[in-house]
């Protein structure tokens, strides 16, 4: 397994890679995109931080890549669907560096409240110009926190201490959860009426873009100060400018800009603006941690498939996954084997999980289900994370229910598909601890191992058929490892279930579809 490294990355995540036997990493930064393309095709790991641009052209020419990791939180330079869409895991690092980047926020408002930029450089040019660089107290004012998530959350108590009056405005959180953490709730124009700082800590996101924008500065109080410690734009630039030049916004604090790097715009030479280098998360801690975090996440995902913090796909831990890693091959071979029994445009695929699944997320298996049925079907290549992607893409409408009890068995899945010219029902359950089988085909019952060349073979009951299909494949020296006969409920039909050491050649199918008692014989590769 190759990693490519592509952003700066913490040291210890680059010996943690180096030392784990089967993977190998290169670290190249600061890469052209076209020389980034050029050499993606050769890795199956990618770590990036904010300045990589992971697009949709990038990702074409990743042939081998499966797993994209983020030293970091912001996953804004990550086109995650196209990565979705190839079947690739895209996983950040939350939690590494929240503090580190709150305590930027609260630096920023101190630096910007105090001029310390501007006393810096004015002494360092031999001037002494205490008048003109007053500032004012933070004590008492109102800071108006915009999301309240793990950032937004310590930077709000972090204030606290300063013994600011702290407003929360996030949609997605309820007022008795920030009131439960001792802050005031506010709508967004409460926020705006009432602040005297407005700090921002939300994803960019369609929604979140332009949040602070001219009809948003309209609504502040004169003399407010922002800052913006989360994504350019976030913060609208040119209304930003606008507002400062006008007067409405006092002064300014960015550490993230439209642009990055923004070169020297109109907006970052205004006296009244201070700003970083995207250092929110550069601390020596917070760059230990995310490192740490994206090589062991990397390295567990290409090693044994457990995967931590990704968005794009359901988290499945190796506890996780060793409890379900039975019902995986299952599902895989269920899938598989109703795509072979009926081959024709699906419309539905309802998965049915009855017994002891109550504890347990059990949509990684179901996504191996769509994986085992949609791999036959189409050219793409399908895996655990495209396959409900590629499944909605065309237009297949999953569905999934566990419910208690199973009559027979202790753990039942069933898969019901719904193609446009039947409805097929596949049943398995695993057997002691970990052996797969498949216990019904619609009607009938039977007890199937789903592994290897095998087939289905429809039949009367009557004497003579399972002998005729003995011979029929003892002729051509096909040898049977496993045969399984269930009866239909009427009593006239028999399904039959073959498991063969050796595939069924094209020619001898059609001899036992020519005999005078077989109906149907499905050839199956599980
Ligand atoms: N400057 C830097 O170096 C760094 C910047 N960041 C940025 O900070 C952002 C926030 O990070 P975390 O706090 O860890 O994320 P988080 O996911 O814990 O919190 C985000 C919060 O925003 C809220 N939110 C979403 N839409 C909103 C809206 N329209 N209005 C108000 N609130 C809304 C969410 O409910 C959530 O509580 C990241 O997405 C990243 O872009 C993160 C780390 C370093
Ligand atoms: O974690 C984030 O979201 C950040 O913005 C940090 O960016 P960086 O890793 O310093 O380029």
């Amino acid at each position: 397994m190759r990693v490519l490294v592509s952003d700066n990355l913490g040291e210890i995540g680059i010996q943690m890679f180096q030392e784990e036997e089967g993977i190998e990493v290169d670290v190249k930064t600061g890469l052209p995109p076209e020389e980034l393309k050029s050499i993606i095709g050769d890795y199956d790991g990618l770590v990036i931080r904010s300045a990589t641009k992971v697009t949709e052209d990038l990702l074409e020419a990743a042939t081998r890549l499966k797993v994209v990791g983020r030293a970091g939180i912001g996953l804004d330079n990550v086109d995650i669907p196209a990565a979705t869409k190839r079947g690739i895991v895209v996983m950040n690092t939350p939690g590494g560096n929240v503090v580190t980047t709150a305590e930027h926020a609260i630096s920023l408002m101190l630096a910007l409240t105090r001029n310390i930029p501007r006393g810096t450089s004015s002494l360092k040019a031999g001037q002494w110009d205490k008048k003109k660089l007053q500032g004012r107290e933070i004590y008492n004012k109102v800071l108006g926190v915009v999301g309240f998530g793990k950032i937004g959350s310590i930077v709000a108590d972090r204030a606290r201490g300063l013994r600011m009056r702290v407003i929360v405005y996030d949609p997605y959180v309820t007022p008795e959860q920030i009131e439960k953490a001792g802050f005031e709730s506010a709508s967004l124009e409460e926020l705006y009426q009432k602040a005297d700082y407005i700090t921002v800590h939300v994803p960019k996101m369609k929604e979140t873009m332009g949040l602070l924008n001219k009809d948003a500065f309209a609504q502040m109080k004169d003399g407010v100060m922002v800052i913006n410690c989360a994504r350019g734009g976030i913060v609208n630039e040119a209304d930003l400018y606008d507002a400062i030049t006008s007067g409405k916004v006092a002064r300014a604090a960015l550490d993230v800009f439209e642009t990055e790097p923004p070169g020297a715009t109109p907006l970052i030479e205004l006296e009244e603006v201070i700003c970083t280098p995207h250092l929110g998360a550069s601390t020596r801690e917070a760059q230990t941690n995310v490192a740490v975090a994206v090589a062991d996440q990397i390295i567990q995902y290409l090693k044994t498939g457990t995967i931590i913090n990704a968005v794009n796909v359901p988290s499945v831990t190796g506890e996780l996954l060793k409890k379900l890693s039975p019902f995986l091959t299952l599902g895989n071979r269920m899938g598989c084997l109703q795509a072979q029994l009926c081959n024709e445009p699906l419309k539905e695929v309802v998965i049915e999980y009855t017994g002891d699944f109550q504890e347990l997320d059990m949509s990684p298996v179901s996504t191996e289900i769509l994986k085992g049925l949609l791999t036959p079907m189409i050219q793409d290549e399908v895996n655990s994370v495209n396959a409900p992607v590629i499944a909605k893409e065309r237009g297949i409408k999953v569905t999934e229910t566990t419910n208690a009890g199973s009559e027979d068995y202790l753990n039942l899945m069933t898969v019901r598909i719904v193609t446009t010219e039947t409805t097929n029902m596949v049943s398995g359950a695993i057997f002691g601890q970990y052996e797969p089988r498949v216990v019904k085909i619609n009607k009938f019952r039977l007890e199937m191992i789903p592994e290897g060349h095998s087939a289905i073979i429809h039949n009367l009951d009557k004497p003579g058929a399972i002998g005729s299909i003995g011979s029929t494949l003892g002729n051509h020296d096909i040898n049977i490892a496993q045969m399984q006969v269930g009866q239909d409920e009427d009593g006239e039909h028999n399904i039959i279930f073959l498991r063969t050491d050796t595939p069924i050649p094209d020619d001898v199918v059609e001899e036992l579809r020519n005999l005078p008692l077989i109906k149907t014989v499905t050839p199956l590769e599980l």
